[in-house]
């Protein structure tokens, strides 16, 4: 008799449409993995800062019909993963489940639908393919807190082959497109964290100059390249180099700017309205000689075998945490990588 396999999706999450910015902006800055403040503080923090943060947000979301296009994309992705797992693991029952953490489906509600299926196997996939506190982090601990049984937990990917070949295709496909130009420079851009996150041992950014590198190593043709941050909140420090800053560097050298946006696997509005809209204008704005944003990994075909190929190989062995290739990737200063207590 074949296995009943739950996989469960983590992403973020995104408000469904306006009345929900707010919140699920409050959501977010109330949880301990983005301010770390005590939890009276916490909170005043959430309440005010989603407040006064609603208004631009809202105009934001605006700009793509209402919501957050996450969910669908989402959908989407997981769909294609349970075909992929189906054609591989014919014979076993395979479900995915999607828990996002700070709007709907939660993770509650992913852990009450996992328990109704009633799994032999559960397999935790962060749709977050570089570690990072404050994301895969916060999503598993939610999992836990919710009560979601024990599971084979794949913590991060980012050197995984299938995820490294789709953005490397995505970016010379994007090239092609836009009329194979001359004097490009490839622009890896990420999610920025704050610089105290990264100093206290996530290792987010270790990982994604990992990703980058792997990426940039198959294509030999975009020799000038370069790792940058977006979307900086707040007023701590965050890493830099900032995305906004080393576009305006390469548009006025005259460049034509490639962005591809490599530790957000799904479209969203940091896709769709930071890359899209404000970044595409910087760039022109300061000169540029052209500006093509790579899209997000999605469904494409690479990127979905991988994740089933990830899956496949967190079914083996036991139970536990499934770091890349079952061994700790990160330096042993990265404190906060959660292969630390497992692996050594
Ligand atoms: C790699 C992915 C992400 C990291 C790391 C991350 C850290 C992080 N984010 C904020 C603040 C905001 N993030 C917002 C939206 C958002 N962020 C990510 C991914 C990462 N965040 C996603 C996929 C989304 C989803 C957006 C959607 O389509 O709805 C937002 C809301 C949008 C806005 O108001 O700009 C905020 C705010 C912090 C503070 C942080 C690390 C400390
Ligand atoms: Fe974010
Ligand atoms: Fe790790």
């Amino acid at each position: 008799m074949g296995r009943r396999i739950a996989i469960v999706l983590f992403n973020l999450g995104g408000p469904d449409g306006q009345e929900d910015v707010k919140p699920f902006l409050r959501n977010l800055f109330r949880d301990p993995a983005i301010i770390g403040a005590p939890g009276p503080i916490r909170e005043a923090l959430a309440w005010f800062i989603s407040t006064t943060r609603a208004k631009s947000a809202r105009a934001n979301y605006a700009l793509m019909g209402g919501g957050s296009p996450l969910y669908p994309e989402t959908r989407k992705q997981s769909d294609a993963l349970t075909s992929a797992l189906k054609a591989a693991l014919p014979g076993d029952e395979i479900r995915c489940f999607i828990a996002m953490r700070y709007w709907h489906p939660f993770v509650e509600e992913a852990v009450a639908a996992v328990k109704a299926f009633a799994p032999g196997e559960t397999v935790l996939l962060p749709l977050y393919p570089q570690f990072s506190t404050t994301t895969t982090g916060s999503s598993l601990t939610a999992w836990t807190k919710a009560g979601g049984g024990p599971a084979r937990t794949i913590c991060c990917y980012p050197e995984e082959t299938g995820f490294i070949a789709a953005y490397a295709k995505l970016i010379r496909e994007s090239w092609e497109k836009a009329g194979k130009p001359e004097n490009v420079r490839l622009l890896f851009s990420a999610h920025g964290l704050p610089e105290k996150i990264v100093k206290d041992g996530d290792p987010y950014q270790w990982q994604v100059e990992r990703s980058c590198a792997a990426i940039a190593a198959r294509l030999p043709e975009f020799a000038d390249w370069q790792v940058c941050y977006q979307s900086r909140v707040g007023p701590l420090k965050w890493i830099t180099p900032s995305t906004d800053e080393t576009i305006e560097a390469a548009a006025s050298e005259g460049k034509h700017i490639l962005l591809a946006p490599v530790a957000f696997v799904s479209e969203h509005i940091e896709t769709l309205v930071e890359l899209d809209i404000e970044y595409a204008e910087l760039a022109h704005r300061h000169g540029a000689a052209g500006y093509t944003r790579v899209p997000a990994a999605g469904t494409a075909p690479d990127f979905v075998s991988g994740l089933a190929g990830l899956v496949k190989t967190a079914l083996q062995g036991d139970t536990g945490l499934k770091p890349p290739g079952g061994q700790r990737l990160c330096p042993a200063g990265f404190g906060q990588c959660p292969c630390r207590a497992e692996i050594t």
